[in-house]
Parts: C-alpha cells; structure tokens; sequence
C-alpha cells in the first residue's frame, strides 16, 4: 500500500459508518429509542424506531485521474456512500475530505421544468459560478453532449426521463469537476447517450479529476473503470483492479442466483478478510 505522501489524493473517505434510524411495524422490532421517550412512544402507541447500520467503517483513498467502479446487491451502501461524499448527508461517524466541492448529478444544479433544455445549460452552469462568457465558452459542447435535437427548445416537463438525464449530465460536466459521481446516471439513456456520456467522462478523468461510478452494469463497470470497490453489508469486500473485483463479484452473485446462499456467504466473507484497507497516519479509527 503506498504511502500518502506518494499518492495525489481527491478524495479521502476515513472509517465512515452510517447509522440510518427508521420506525418499524416489524412484531419483533425492539425501539432503540431509551428513557422516557420511549415510554412516551409507547404510551402513544407509536412504532418502534429501530437502527438501520447502512455503512461500517468504509475507508478509501481514490487519487486524482481514477474512475472508480461502486458494485453491490441493493442496499449495500452505495447511494449512501455517494450521498455523504457529495455532502449531501452527514456520516454518523467518520469524516471525508476532497480536493473539490464534489459534484453529483442532478444535485448541484436544480434545472427548472418550465423552462426549455437550451436556458436550463445556461441556467444551470450559471448556478454554478461560471460567469456568461465561460457560458458561451461551453455552451455549444454543452448542447452536443445532450443531443436533445430540437427537443432543446421545448420545456424540460415535456422531455422522457432519459432525455432530462442527458441535459442534467451535461450541465454536471460543465465546469469540469475535480470529483464528479455518477449514481447509475447512465443507465436511462439510449446508447448514443452512454457512448458521448462516456467520453465526457474520460475527459474528465484526463483533466486529473477523478469519477466515482456507481453502476448495476458490469459491462459499463468493466468498459469504464480502472478501479472497482465491491460493497457488501455496508462494507469493503473488495477494491483493486476491475477485472478481478467484478470476476469475483460475478461469482459470487451467482452462487445467490443459484440459491448456494450458505458457499456465497463464505465466499464473500473470505475475500472481506483478504481485504486491507489503506492506511494512513492520524486516521479517524
Ligand atoms: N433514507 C433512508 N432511511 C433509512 N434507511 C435508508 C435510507 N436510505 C437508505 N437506507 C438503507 O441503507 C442501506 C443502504 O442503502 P443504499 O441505498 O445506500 O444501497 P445501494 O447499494 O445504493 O442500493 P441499490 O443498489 O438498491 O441502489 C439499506 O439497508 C437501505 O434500506
């Protein structure tokens, strides 16, 4: 593992854990709720409020020029982990630093349905520091990647949500973020899309920012990606070369597939103890 000193960190994510508190009909859940707002609760015939850990310990160095790969099964973590690097929630324990103010599709920027797809790129680039002469800089490149034909002239209500998601990509890329994430942002749009998407992308990535990619597609994972972190239970199973991250995940979601639950569980549980996270002096654990 090297050294921090040797690497060009963008993002340090440092033993993140994520508690979520939800209320349960559950007849067995147990409100972990104490003291007197318990009894209250109760009295009040209120469900119980149980904790759902959504994230142990997650801790990551991902250094400038990466595109990592985000794999798991639903409700491994992923979107939370998105979540709080993008600033979006805060992390029960745990803290992350990046170079940048994280950019994450379809949050930095609100597009406004009413108006059409041609003011929403202003708009949106706009809302994002850039003055109007960086607008005109990048509108026409902003306009190619859409590729919304003459749809860009019409309202954004009227657009298919794969249209809409073409419009909000390319406003996200716009000023060239140190750290875009991308939670399955390509996944509604036609190929077209996912091919210029993915160009953008790259072009990113060259400009020593870095691209956290979240995705259900292993060939989009295995096409884009130079490093792939398997989540499982909220926890690093795995994080290395794309390859051999996905070869082991596919293994492993086919013995789940097949029913092998009890093989499955060994099997990812040996590769969780392989895995050694990075080091670091001062590290929040
Ligand atoms: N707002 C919330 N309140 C309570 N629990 C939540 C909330 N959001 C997510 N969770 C829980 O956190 C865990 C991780 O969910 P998360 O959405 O991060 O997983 P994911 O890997 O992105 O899943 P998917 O592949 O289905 O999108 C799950 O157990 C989920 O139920």
């Amino acid at each position: 593992m090297p050294a921090i000193t040797d690497v060009r960190p963008a993002v340090v994510i440092d033993d993140v854990t994520m508690v979520y508190t939800v209320t349960s009909t559950g007849s067995d859940a147990e409100d972990q709720v104490s003291g007197p707002r318990r009894v209250l609760r109760k009295a009040l015939g209120r469900p119980p409020i149980v904790n759902n850990q959504a994230l142990t310990d997650v801790r990551l160095l991902i250094e400038q020029g990466e595109f990592v790969g985000f794999i798991g099964r639903n409700g491994s973590g992923k979107s939370t982990l998105m979540n709080i690097v993008a600033g979006q929630m805060n992390a029960t324990r745990g803290r992350v630093w990046a170079v940048d103010r994280p950019a994450k599709l379809g949050v930095n920027v609100a597009l406004v349905p009413a108006l059409s797809g041609d003011r929403n790129i202003r708009l949106g680039c706009l809302a994002q520091g850039m003055n109007p002469r960086q607008v005109d800089e990048v509108f026409d490149d902003l306009v190619e990647i859409a590729a919304l034909g003459k749809a860009l002239h019409w309202p954004m209500k009227a657009y298919s949500s794969g249209m809409a998601a073409r419009l909000r990509f390319a406003v996200a890329t716009a000023t060239n973020p140190h750290v875009l994430i991308l939670d399955e942002a390509l996944s509604t749009g036609d190929a077209q899309f996912q091919a210029r998407g993915q160009a953008r992308m790259h072009e990113i990535r060259e400009n020593a920012g870095c691209v956290l990619f979240v995705s259900h597609s292993m060939s989009e994972i295995r096409q884009l990606c130079t490093r792939v972190v398997w989540l499982d239970d909220g926890e690093v199973v795995m994080d290395g070369d794309t390859d051999e991250v996905v070869d082991r995940y596919d293994e492993y979601m086919k013995m789940l597939a097949a029913g092998n639950l009890l093989s499955a569980r060994s099997y990812r549980d040996e590769r969780a103890a392989e895995y050694q996270p990075p080091t670091w002096v001062g590290a929040h654990r």
